[in-house]
């Protein structure tokens, strides 16, 4: 018997809700649904069902910082999220203990203040508002506030919601994520990020249904979920928004009043995930690129002509020219040769990043990261007719490139790989199958670190192509390393397992 996988603890500083919709309960369900080990502490157990709060009643003091305690010395969080806290003295021992924890044991910290239900009882007071804006934000690595909660916690009712966001900020929050499901659009749901980083939105239809109890406790719990998986802040809040679309979307009647979610497993259908409006992507309207004839299958990428001329004889199919050495008249004259080489051995040839160039010489497409696509003309690579491919590393860039609608787009880096100095993590063979699955109606490629070894299993992860460099260039034989792979990259697909 082999050992399970240890699952990443995730806890829940919360009250409990009778009915099993919302706090505690839903905490758990969505840490369990996700994958992970929930532990609670419970600040208080309220009585309600699907139409009313009745009452609660708060725990001890002594209980409730013992329950922290206890849960510290043996099953220390990678994250934690805090919900419904109705009592002030409660609230200020939280803030104390985690300025006392927080730094040696490096959770993230992930609040949704619930100040009243959504049945209408209300939770806070005075002090309560003034704990949660001098104690608890400046601990907090991310808030996820409504509309009212965000009003009534910036202390501004006559400001905008990015001017409060923003008063959230200076209070000392990283960052935050303002729910828009109490806002006055009819047909979807905005939800708005902050922090001094990044602005971004994340756009949704609107799912009319009053099985809504407990929404922003799954969304949370959700983003601390994904979090706790290795999955950087803005890529756990697309996961968890695409999970609560799911659960929404099965939520059923429990009483006679809101029902509740239902809780499925990792989010992967695209139809679950919301649309991703970045401030820098305002300009483009429908974009049109064109097709890959067929489908990219074994995809060299190659730093020069001297490579391309090498292994022309062996009839590749695709071939990107990365070039990324020389001056700007060296680099002009190799991709004009490379395209002119190209036509002769009916060579699909895309060139990374010299766009100007791959449209002045007429190559097949052309390859761009995140970074380019703020340079590139995007609108003149659509018109030219030649194909995009697009890099991406992270949900956050996967939805990014799949609403340009590029001709293809290359998920990375799988493996660790010595080709090139990565910024973000190898992002390996689970997430690449997430990933794929979500560009169902766009071709995708795997790259990084690939090699014979890894072949299989990658394309067993649903992609329609893998590129490679070092398995080719970087091997004794490169003509060998080219011929098995390829040979094996044609052969899966003929027949796939
Ligand atoms: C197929 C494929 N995928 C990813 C990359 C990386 O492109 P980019 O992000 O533009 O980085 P550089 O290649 O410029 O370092 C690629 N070239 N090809
Ligand atoms: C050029 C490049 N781009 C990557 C990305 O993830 O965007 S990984 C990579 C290098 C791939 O080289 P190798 O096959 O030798 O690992």
């Amino acid at each position: 018997m082999h050992e399970p996988l240890p699952k990443p603890i995730v806890w829940t500083i919360a009250s409990s809700d009778s009915g099993g919709g919302a706090g505690i309960q839903a905490d758990l369900h969505t840490f369990a649904a996700l994958g992970c080990h929930g532990c609670s502490v419970i600040a208080a157990v309220t009585a309600q069902n699907s139409t009313e709060v009745v009452g609660y009643e708060t725990v001890s003091p002594t209980l409730f910082v013992t329950q922290l305690n206890c849960l510290l010395q043996d099953m220390s969080p990678k994250v934690i999220k805090i919900g419904l806290i109705p009592d002030a003295g409660l609230l200020e021992q939280l803030a104390i203990w985690l300025m006392q924890h927080k730094a040696e044991h490096e959770f993230l910290l992930i609040a949704d203040p619930v100040l009243s239900s959504s049945s209408g009882y209300n939770f806070i007071s005075q002090s309560i508002l003034s704990i949660w804006r001098q104690q608890l934000l400046p601990l907090l690595d991310l808030i996820t506030p409504n509309l009212p909660e965000l009003t009534l916690l910036s202390d501004m009712p006559l400001a905008s919601s990015n001017e409060q966001a923003n008063q959230l900020l200076q209070w000392g929050v990283k960052a935050v994520l303002v729910k828009g499901g109490h806002s006055a659009e009819t047909d979807t749901v905005t939800d708005n990020y902050f922090s001094p980083e990044q602005h971004f939105s994340l756009q949704q239809p609107r799912l009319n249904t009053l099985h809504n109890h407990g929404t922003g406790c799954v969304l949370s719990s959700a983003i601390a979920a994904a979090y706790a998986f290795g999955y950087e802040l803005a890529d756990s809040i697309i996961v968890a928004r695409a999970y609560l679309q799911q659960a929404l979307n099965h939520s059923y009647a429990t009483g006679k009043g809101a029902g509740c979610l239902q809780h499925h497993s990792w989010p992967t259908k695209r139809c679950y995930f919301p649309q991703l409006k970045l401030p820098q992507d305002t300009q483009y309207g429908a974009l049109s690129f064109a097709g890959i004839s067929t489908p990219i299958g074994f995809y060299p990428v190659i730093n020069s002509v001297q490579w391309l001329k090498r292994l022309l004889p062996l009839e590749p199919d695709v071939i990107q020219l990365r070039l990324k050495q020389g001056s700007p008249d060296e680099i002009e004259l190799q991709i004009a040769e490379a395209v002119l080489l190209s036509r002769d051995y009916k060579l699909r040839l895309f060139i990374n990043d010299h766009w100007q160039l791959a449209i002045k010489y007429g190559a097949y497409g052309v390859h761009l990261g995140q970074e380019d696509l703020a340079q590139a003309d995007l609108n003149a690579i659509a018109a030219a007719g030649l194909r995009l491919g697009i890099s991406t590393h992270s949900y956050k860039e996967l939805l990014r490139a799949y609403q340009l609608r590029p001709s293809y787009i290359a998920l990375g880096h799988i493996f660790a790989t010595q080709t090139k100095q990565m910024p973000s993590q190898p992002q390996g063979l689970t997430r690449l199958k997430y990933y794929a699955a979500l560009c169902d109606d766009i071709p995708t490629v795997a790259i990084g670190g690939i090699n014979t070894q890894r072949l299989e299993a990658v394309m067993q992860c649903g992609v329609s192509g893998v590129a490679v460099v070092s398995a080719i260039t970087a091997q004794a034989e490169p003509e060998q390393a080219f011929l098995l792979l390829k040979h094996r990259v044609e052969h899966y697909y003929a027949h796939p397992a």
